[in-house]
């Protein structure tokens, strides 16, 4: 690991306060063909069930995954707060590992939107043999982790200007895919909101590696420290290789926060 990264990690470890925030796909979980397939690391989730066992540690999982399924793949330890579909369902697994999901729903013309979308986007993956669509509480999602480059880009690019230039739906391009969603949510927004409900008074940290994942970065500060998960483009100060080198670096923090306590 990186002197200048096991050095930051070492600070944020002696905050008496801290939420660890982490996206999945990409981050804790490697990338597969079939999302159904996702799982985290075995070192990740070793390292999770040892931060959430650590005192003054939330931890939080932020995914683009609807928040069952979150729950299902990630199997996060108890206590663990769940943001998915970008921050449009909420919910907490309490101390015994109960779901706690805060009701969420789409109004009439939400629904509507989205029937209209769904079916635009599978207009565009039937005629692209190998693309997919997968369907979210509030958004369609195409898939082209099966196709050729040029072919995946033109599809990705004809949901972009197709249905997801039209109004009240909010479209964001991921790894090889496009999500056309009805409702305007960030994970940026959801860890503003995950950092006021321990009061404010916390360093946060967060590691992710989409461009969805830029939004939550980009609202750290001072204190803060935000991971980037590969070698794409960032507003992270620190940066990790893959997911084998983020379990490191979280395994490295659980051990100090939990050798801390011990003292
Ligand atoms: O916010 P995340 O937790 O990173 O979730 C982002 C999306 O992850 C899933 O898609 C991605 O992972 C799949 C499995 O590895 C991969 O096949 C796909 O190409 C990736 O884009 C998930 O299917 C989406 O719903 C999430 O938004």
């Amino acid at each position: 690991m990186e002197e200048a990264l096991t050095r930051a990690l070492h600070a944020f470890a002696t905050h008496p306060r801290v939420l660890v925030a982490l996206d999945f796909d990409g981050c804790l979980a490697p990338f597969v063909q079939d999302p159904a397939d996702a799982r985290p690391l075995p070192e990740a989730s070793a390292a999770l069930a040892r931060l959430a066992s650590a005192d003054g540690v939330q931890l939080a999982l932020v995914s683009g995954r609807p928040v069952a399924e979150l729950q299902q793949l990630a199997a996060p330890p108890p206590g663990t707060w769940l943001v998915g579909s970008h921050g449009a369902e909420q919910a907490e697994l309490d101390g015994s590992g109960q779901l706690h999901l805060m009701p969420f729903t789409l109004t009439d013309d939400q629904a509507r939107v989205l029937a209209e979308v769904t079916a635009a986007v599978g207009s565009i993956a039937a005629a692209h043999p190998g693309a997919w669509v997968e369907h979210k509480p509030a958004a369609a999602v195409l898939h082209t982790r099966g196709l050729a480059p040029p072919e995946a880009d033109q599809a990705l690019a004809e949901a972009l200007d197709g249905p997801g230039s039209a109004d009240q739906v909010w479209a964001m391009r991921g790894n090889q895919v496009t999500e056309i969603a009805v409702v305007d949510v960030s994970k940026g927004g959801s860890v503003t909101a995950l950092r006021e409900r321990l009061g404010g008074d916390v360093a946060v940290l967060y590691a992710g590696d989409d461009v969805t994942d830029e939004t939550a970065l980009a609202v750290l500060g001072a204190g803060d420290m935000g991971i980037k998960v590969g070698a794409a483009e960032t507003v992270a100060e620190h940066r990790v290789t893959d997911e084998a080198a983020l379990a490191e670096a979280l395994t490295r923090l659980g051990v100090w926060r939990t050798s801390s306590n011990d003292e």
